[in-house]
Parts: structure tokens; sequence; C-alpha cells
């Protein structure tokens, strides 16, 4: 079997969310035929690592290949058109914000859940607290875990295999509510260039509520793969929600979808279903924004007794964890498309 055979094979793998086959949409980066020893080398452009998706585009093109007597290897990259130098964060596959509307709906709760979801699926995950106003990772580490430094380089404290970061470790007593756009600016390089992230395949970004100046910083400064609205069912919360996606509008940020938190309430006591900031908020905007619907996450208990001392819920077993789960493969799913249409350059 020679290379153009093995493309021919591939021809046959479709991409579940561009609707296409992976060789046209532009997705098959290189094949190479090693008859010596046996193998077969396929570089796919895939860029979310551990997306559901994407493990099927490669369980399919190991598939595709299986009865033709050869070891299959596979490898993934996007093809940068910056070099490492250029790019602002090379270690680093995809950075995704969680952003908000409003305070107090669960942004940085599913900021956690989302990148302790992904580091569960395999990932290399990072988690920066960019949220001034309620920096939630610093509750997430013991005094003696804070960052190290030598002096020139962070090294940054990890749980639940997760790399965490915060404004807070940064800036110690500093006021944030006096921060203007040029201090956010020199704070988010310094993350940059002297934070130890290493390799990461995800680096989650817990954005501060609102759009306001330190969000558009982030924005500017940060390439992001693209942001994760969070509301909750009422009104209020989707009119802010509204404003927050159109603050990524204006700066071509992709939107991966929008999560609606404390959508119904299971009670414990009489197990029925109570939908108290009332329910489908987060669909109707979703929908009538033309946006995927990430997932509806519960108020339970269970969310916040984790986000305070414990684990992540998302690491547990349950209906909310489950709900957690889902909204985390949602959540790779779509940086995986918003990656490979980058490449088919909608093809
Ligand atoms: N689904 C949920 N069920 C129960 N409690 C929740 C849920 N989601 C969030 N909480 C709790 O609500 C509080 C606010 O959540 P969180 O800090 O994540 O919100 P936020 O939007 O990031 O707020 P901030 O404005 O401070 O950034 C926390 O105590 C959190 O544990």
């Amino acid at each position: 079997m020679n290379e153009s055979d093995v493309r021919e094979r591939l021809a046959d793998v479709r991409d579940p969310d561009l609707g296409g086959d992976i060789v046209s949409l532009g997705l098959v980066n290189d094949v190479a035929v090693d008859e010596a020893d046996g193998t077969v080398h396929v570089s796919l452009a895939l860029g979310a690592p551990f997306s559901p998706n994407e493990s099927a585009i490669a369980d399919d093109v190991r598939d595709a290949l299986a009865d033709a007597d050869l070891d299959v290897e596979l490898s993934a990259s996007i093809p940068e058109d910056l070099s490492a130098d250029e790019q602002v964060l090379p270690g680093v596959q995809n950075v995704i914000a969680v952003a908000s509307g409003k305070g107090g709906v669960g942004k940085s709760t599913v900021a956690v859940n989302l990148a302790a979801g992904l580091s569960a699926l395999g990932a290399r995950v990072g988690l920066f607290d960019a949220d001034v106003y309620g920096p939630n990772v610093p509750r997430m580490v013991s005094a003696e875990q804070r960052p190290e430094t030598d002096g020139e380089t962070i090294v940054p404290p990890e749980r639940f295999g997760v790399k965490l970061m915060s404004m807070d470790f940064l800036t110690g007593e500093d006021d944030p509510v006096i921060w203007r756009g040029p201090m956010v600016h020199k704070i988010i390089t310094q993350l940059v260039e002297d934070v130890e992230w290493g390799e990461l395949d995800y680096l989650v970004m817990d954005l501060p509520p609102g759009t306001g100046d330190t969000q558009l910083t982030i924005l500017q400064t940060l390439p992001l793969t693209g942001a994760v609205i969070v509301t909750t069912p009422q009104d209020v919360a989707l009119d802010d929600a509204v404003k927050g996606l159109r603050m990524f509008g204006k700066h071509d940020t992709n939107v991966l979808g929008i999560a609606e938190n404390m959508a119904g309430f299971r009670c414990p006591d009489c197990g029925g279903f109570h939908e108290i900031f009332g329910s489908g908020g987060g669909k109707g905007l979703a929908a009538d924004h033309d946006l995927p619907f990430l997932g509806g996450i519960p108020l339970d208990p269970a969310v916040r007794t984790g986000g305070d001392d414990g684990e992540p819920v998302v690491l547990e077993d349950g209906e909310t964890a489950d709900s957690f789960k889902v909204l985390v493969e949602n959540v790779a799913n779509n940086a995986g498309v918003v990656r490979r249409r980058g490449v088919s350059g909608g093809r």
C-alpha cells in the first residue's frame, strides 16, 4: 500500500462537525508509508486533544487502515502561521476564556470544573484565574502551595492535575478596583512570559465578570481559541450575557457556546425537579444568536461544597457531575471545530 492508497482510504473518513471528508477538508497534513518496517504514519490537523469528536476521527482513521497490514502511527498538529518566537503562548494549544455578563452566576465554578474535567479526560491543563474581583484559585491551594519562583520564572502549583495561577498570586495586596488597562496588560504579559506553563492542551482563563477594561485587554493580548459564556436562566442575567456576546463579537473572538448554570434544583427531600430561576433561557439565548448550547448545570449544594474545599464536582459521580461532563465534552468538541475550521478555511 502506498501513500495515495492510504489517502484514498482516508477520504472515507468524515468529520462529524464540518460535514465533509478529512482529505477534502485539508485535515490530513502528511502520510508516510514505511514498507521496510511496516508502518504508516499519518499526521492529522486536529487541535482539541481528548475531545470526543476528534478522538472519534482518530479511531475512524485507524479503522480505515485496519486491514492494511501496517502499524498505524497517528500524530496531530495544527500547522502554525507564526514561528514559536512570534507566538504569545507557544506551548499552549488552546486558550479558552470563561466569561459572564454579570457576577455570581457561577463563572468561576464552571471554569474550575471545566479545567478539572478536561484534565480527567487526559489533557494537560492550566487554569488562570484572572478574576481580580473574586479570585477562586488561591482558595484551592494551601499557603505552602503558593507558586515558587527563582526570581525569573514562576512555577505554578498543581491540583487535580491542573496547573494553577491567579492574578492574586502576582499582585498581592494591591486593590484590584483601581486597576486600569495598562496594569492589566503588564500582568498578562508577565503571565505569558514568566509562568512556566510547559506544554498545555488547554489553558482555561477565568475572566472577571462583565465587559470592562480587563476583559478587553485579555482578548487583545492572548490568542483565544474561544469563549464560554455562563449565564443563569433569569432574564437579567441573560441580558448581561448578551452584552458579553457583543464584546466578543467586536473582537472577532469565537464563542464556543452558552452554559446555563443553576438550571433547576433536584430536591433531595421530595426528589422533584424545581426550576427556581426559570428554564430554557440559556438554550433560547444560544438559539437566538446561532450559538451552541453547551449544557445546563443544576443548582446543587455539592457544587458549592466542592468549590469551597473539596474536589470539583465534575470528578465525582452523579447527575450534577454528569451535566458538567457533558459541558466539558461540548467545550472540547467546539474548540476542535474552531481549530479544524481554521485549517479547512471553509472548504
Ligand atoms: N450550580 C450551582 N449549585 C450550587 N451552588 C453554586 C452553583 N454554581 C455556583 N454556585 C455557588 O455560587 C457562588 C458563586 O459562584 P462563582 O464564584 O462560581 O460565581 P462567579 O460568577 O464566578 O462569581 P464572581 O462574580 O465572584 O466572579 C459560589 O459559592 C458557588 O459555589
